[in-house]
C-alpha cells in the first residue's frame, strides 16, 4: 500500500518505520512549507499539528484519498470535516488515541463510568501526563475519556483545571519524554478507585494508525478505532 504522511515529525517518523517493516510504501512526507502532493497515495496518516489537520484532512477528501488522522487539538472542527468526507464520499478515520491498550481502556472506563451512575457517593476526576513539548491540553485521549464517562453517568461536561459539580475535572500535566499516561479516579468519603494506562513508549499508537490505514483503505464513510479493533 501507498502511504502519504502529513507529518513527519515523532509520530511521522514512528510511523514510517512501522508501515515500510509490514511492506508498505512511503509515497508523501508532507510537512509544513510543503506542496500538499500525494502523489498516487492509497491512504494519507495525519499527525501533524492543531492548526494544519482540517486542512491536510479536507485535501484528502478532494482528493479521493482515504484519510486516518491522530492529530489533536482540532476537534472545534471535526463536524465541518465529517460533513467535507460525506460530501466528497471520502473516508475518515481520527482517533485521539489509536493503541490496542487505550481502545481498551475506552471501554472500561465506559464500564466503570456505567456502574458509578448509581453510586453517587463516588467522584471522578482525570489525570493525563506528557512530554513538555504537546501543544495542547487537555490530551485528546483525557477528551475522548471524559466523554465516555459523560454518556454512562450523571456527569454532564469535563473542565480542565478545578470543577464545579457534574463537571469530570481533568489535570494536564507536561514533564521530560513522558509518551502518554492517563488515571481516572473514582473517589467516596472511605475508599478511592484509579485505573490508569501508561504508554511505554509511541510505538503503540504508531502500530494501530497503520493498522487503520490498512483498514479503511477501499472503504468509504466515517469510521472509528472502534470499527477497525472491532470493539
Ligand atoms: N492519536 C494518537 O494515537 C496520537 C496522537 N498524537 C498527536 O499527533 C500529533 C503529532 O504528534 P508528534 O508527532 O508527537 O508531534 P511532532 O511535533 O513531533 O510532529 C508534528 C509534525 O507536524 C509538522 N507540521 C507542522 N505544520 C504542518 C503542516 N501544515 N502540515 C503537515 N505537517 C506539519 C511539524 O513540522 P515542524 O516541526 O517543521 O513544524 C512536525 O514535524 C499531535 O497532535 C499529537 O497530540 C501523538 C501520538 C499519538
Ligand atoms: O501528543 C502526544 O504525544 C500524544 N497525544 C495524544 C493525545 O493527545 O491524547 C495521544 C497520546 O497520549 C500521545
Amino acid at each position: 500500500m501507498k502511504i502519504a504522511l502529513f507529518g513527519y515529525g515523532k509520530m511521522g517518523k514512528m510511523i514510517e518505520g512501522i508501515a515500510t517493516k509490514r511492506g508498505h510504501e512511503i509515497v508523501a512526507r508532507i510537512g509544513k512549507d510543503d506542496n500538499p502532493e500525494l502523489n498516487g497515495a492509497d491512504v494519507a496518516i495525519d499527525f501533524s499539528i492543531p492548526e494544519a489537520a482540517f486542512s491536510n484532512i479536507t485535501h484528502c477528501f478532494e482528493n479521493n484519498t482515504p484519510v486516518v488522522s491522530g492529530t489533536t487539538g482540532w476537534l472545534e472542527k471535526y463536524s465541518d470535516a465529517i460533513e467535507a468526507c460525506k460530501k466528497n464520499k471520502g473516508a475518515f478515520i481520527y482517533a485521539s488515541n489509536f493503541s490496542l491498550g487505550v481502545n481498551l481502556f475506552f471501554e472500561l472506563n465506559k464500564k466503570l463510568a456505567a456502574m458509578m451512575a448509581s453510586t453517587p457517593s463516588y467522584e471522578a476526576r482525570m489525570e493525563e501526563i506528557h512530554h513538555i513539548h504537546k501543544l495542547d491540553a487537555p490530551s485528546g485521549t483525557a477528551i475522548t475519556l471524559a466523554e465516555g464517562i459523560i454518556e454512562n453517568s450523571a456527569y454532564s461536561s469535563w473542565k480542565l483545571g478545578e470543577s464545579k459539580e457534574n463537571e469530570v475535572s481533568i489535570t494536564s500535566k507536561r514533564t521530560g519524554e513522558v509518551p502518554g499516561t492517563h488515571t481516572i479516579t473514582w473517589e467516596s468519603q472511605v475508599d478511592r478507585i484509579d485505573i490508569t494506562h501508561t504508554a511505554h513508549n509511541r510505538e503503540g499508537f504508531g502500530l494501530g494508525a497503520v493498522i487503520a490505514a490498512e483498514w479503511l483503505k477501499d472503504k468509504e464513510g466515517v469510521f472509528s478505532m472502534k470499527d477497525v479493533l472491532n470493539l
